[in-house]
Parts: structure tokens; sequence; C-alpha cells
């Protein structure tokens, strides 16, 4: 059974022009799907209708076994499929990295204590435990990136759901990136411009295009 089965969807903002039309997509447990395409094209927009942030006018979202609607069907698929947002100043809003990282795990009725043991974990997983008492607002944006990939990671999600992940990474950084995705097990999928990024990582890229999705050779 699919992770995701989104049939048909058509959207658009109010009063502005289709953004997507008739897409139709299928994620499978253990794959890492690329999302390449022009900016605006509306990548952006399919993750947000994914975790239900965003209605479509017409089509449907299946997700972890089940049709979803309201958005009290979606509040169990945010908790399934983390999303790592484009901007990570949509995401952080703690004043230190570990409460940053601790707010998903305590938010999903961990103790304190598991919470920070899991904030250790991932932290040094990503080889970010320097990081774990900085000031959030004063990190780069490089820095503030790894750090929404850990907080999400530390909600230990089904799925994840990454909007250009190595944006504003160096080369050394994003490679790491790249190992530590590559390792994980869950099922992914990655809104990326980076061509070489796509390549090491996704096990299928499709492109979003004239609000449709087409299969592109990466
Ligand atoms: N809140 C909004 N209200 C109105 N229009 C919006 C809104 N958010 C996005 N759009 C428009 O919808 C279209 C799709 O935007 P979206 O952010 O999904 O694209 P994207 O493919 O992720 O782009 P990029 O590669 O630049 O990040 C764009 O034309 C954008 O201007």
């Amino acid at each position: 059974m699919p992770l995701f089965d989104l049939r048909e969807i058509h959207f658009a903002y109010r009063g502005g022009p289709p953004v997507l039309s008739e897409v139709s997509l299928n994620l499978e447990p253990g794959e890492r799907l690329a999302i390449a395409g022009p900016n605006g094209a509306g990548k952006s927009t399919l993750l947000h209708i994914m975790v239900g942030l965003l209605r479509p006018s017409r089509g449907s979202v299946h997700a972890f076994g089940e049709e979803r609607r309201a958005e009290a069907d979606f509040h169990e698929v945010r908790r399934l499929a983390g999303l790592v947002f484009q901007d990570p100043d949509d995401q952080l809003f703690c004043p230190t990295v570990a409460e940053d990282v601790a707010f998903g795990p305590l938010n999903l009725g961990k103790s304190r204590a598991e919470a920070m043991a899991i904030v250790d974990d991932v932290l040094d997983r990503l080889r970010l435990g320097d990081f774990r008492n900085r000031v959030t607002h004063k990190l780069s944006g490089g820095e503030k990136r790894l750090i929404t990939i850990a907080a999400v990671l530390a909600m230990e999600p089904e799925v994840l759901l990454l909007d250009e992940p190595s944006n504003a990474l160096d080369e050394e950084t994003c490679a790491r990136l790249m190992e530590i995705l590559t390792g994980l097990p869950q099922a992914m999928v990655l809104v990326s411009h980076d061509r070489p990024f796509r390549e090491a990582v996704a096990t299928r890229t499709l492109a979003l295009r004239g609000g449709r999705l087409e299969a592109v050779s990466d």
C-alpha cells in the first residue's frame, strides 16, 4: 500500500491562476522521490497539500491507508509525515537549538528526559552536538537548515517531506546530508533544484511543470 496516493489534484490560490492541474502522485515505502521543476511551479504547494496545510479544489489525498479530507484527518498525517519547510524561520521558534529539537518529541508526549536523550542522539547523528545550547535565531542560514532537519528527525516520522533541503548548505555539509538521508529507512519526498543532490539521494525523480508532474531522467 502506498504511503501517499494523491489523485488528480487541482489547486489554485484564492483569485489566482491554477497552480496544480491533475497532479497524481504515489509514494511507496522506502522510496526517495525527488521533485524538480522551475520556480513557482507549485512544488511547495504540493508538499503543503500532502499534509493538509492547503486543500485541493478537486482530487483526493490518501495517506497512510486512508482518505484524508477534513482538518482532523490531517492531524495524524502531520504526526507521521514530517515536513521541513523551505524557510527555516517558519519552523524554528524556541530560544535554543535543544529546545527547538525537543519541541516535537515533547509534543508527542515524551518525558523531558526522553526528549533530551532524543535531542542528543539526533544532534550527534547530524554532528551538530556543538550547537545544542546555541541561540537559534543567531545561527547562519545553513546551520538553521540543519537544525530544522534535526527537529523533524527527532519526531521519528514514517515519511520525510523536505523542501529544498540542500539550500544554503556548503559542499561538505551537503555531502553529509546526502549520506544521512540515503542512510535513513524512511520514505521521503525531496523538492530540490540541486541536480547533483537529487542524483545522489533520489530513487526516482519527477518534474512539476505547467501544473503537471512528468517523469524526468535525472
Ligand atoms: N500564499 C500564496 N498566495 C498566493 N499565491 C501563492 C501563495 N504561495 C505561493 N503562491 C504562488 O503559487 C505558485 C506556486 O508556488 P510554490 O511556492 O508552490 O512554487 P515552488 O515550485 O515551490 O517554487 P520555488 O522553486 O520558487 O520554491 C507561485 O506562482 C507562487 O507565486
